[in-house]
């Protein structure tokens, strides 16, 4: 797991759509893990921009995102697929048909979760996952308690992931008690994890993804078991890590063929 300390979100931005940039450079039809939540949103702005320019280009790419709200009307602002489409895809030029979510409305959730799971593989899995972090340490929506092994299904919200997401909805109450989330098990088999948290409200979370033990009560502390991490944080979000000093050192004396 690589920790990156950075000065500001637009650098986090910047370091990611770095990578992205040069995997679809050596692989334009590399598929992306498509992350929702504030903490991307640098990064999808940054990728617009490069887009603007003409330096990446998404046309050949294809997509998964990570998770959506049961029960939201097709088309409610709110839905992820709705948000993934207005913050990103459609501002660049990713082919609509080339980006897929769970379903969070199927008849059947349970079959279309294991679909989904499906499509994944079918697709030669994830080259490169975007995530945030929960402030209870959840990765996609999967809350403590979680599996390390889990896979696609549905999930109960917990109370301070509800409050946390009321922000985007008129009141707690419209916030939907249930989602639909790929597993801890999922994510992992991504080939590559970017993981972007900023601000201070993260920084317990980051102390136990990086330095606690590995622990349903911090799903995001599973990442220590994938070989290729690279979390990119804010001085805040870093504040409570005890080897921040470290981890800034070690960035800083990287050597130069070294990639993240
Ligand atoms: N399901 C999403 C997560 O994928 C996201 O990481 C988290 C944090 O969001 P934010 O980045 O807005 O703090 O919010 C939601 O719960």
């Amino acid at each position: 797991m690589e920790i990156v300390i950075l000065p500001n979100t637009a650098e986090v931005g910047r370091l990611a759509a770095d990578q992205i940039e040069s995997l679809l450079a050596g692989k334009a039809h590399a598929v992306l893990g498509l992350a929702t939540g504030s903490s991307p949103l640098p990064i999808y702005r940054e990728l617009e921009q490069r887009y603007q320019s003409g330096t990446v280009s998404f046309a050949r790419a294809r997509a998964f995102t990570l998770d959506e709200y049961v029960g939201l009307p097709d088309g409610h602002p709110e839905q992820y697929r709705e948000v993934i489409r207005k913050e990103f895809t459609d501002k660049v030029d990713f082919d609509p048909a080339n980006v897929h979510g769970p379903a969070g409305n199927a008849a059947g959730t349970h079959y279309a979760c294991q679909a989904y799971e499906k499509a994944v593989q079918a697709a030669g899995g994830v080259d490169l996952q975007i995530l945030g972090i929960g402030t209870d340490g959840h990765i996609g929506f999967n809350e403590p308690g979680s599996s390390l092994a889990s896979r696609t299904r549905i999930k109960t919200l917990t109370e301070q992931t509800r409050r946390d997401n009321a922000r985007f909805f008129d009141s707690l109450d419209e916030v939907p008690r249930h989602v639909v989330t790929q597993g801890l098990g999922t994510i992992l088999e991504a080939s590559h994890i970017l993981l972007a948290a900023t601000g201070a409200n993260k920084a317990q979370a980051v102390r136990h993804l990086v330095e606690g033990p590995v622990s349903a009560l911090c799903p995001a502390s599973a990442l220590q078991l994938h070989p290729h991490v690279t979390v990119l944080l804010d001085d805040a979000a870093a504040s409570q890590l005890s080897l921040a000093d470290y981890y800034r050192h070690s960035f800083r004396h990287k050597p130069d063929w070294q990639k993240l």
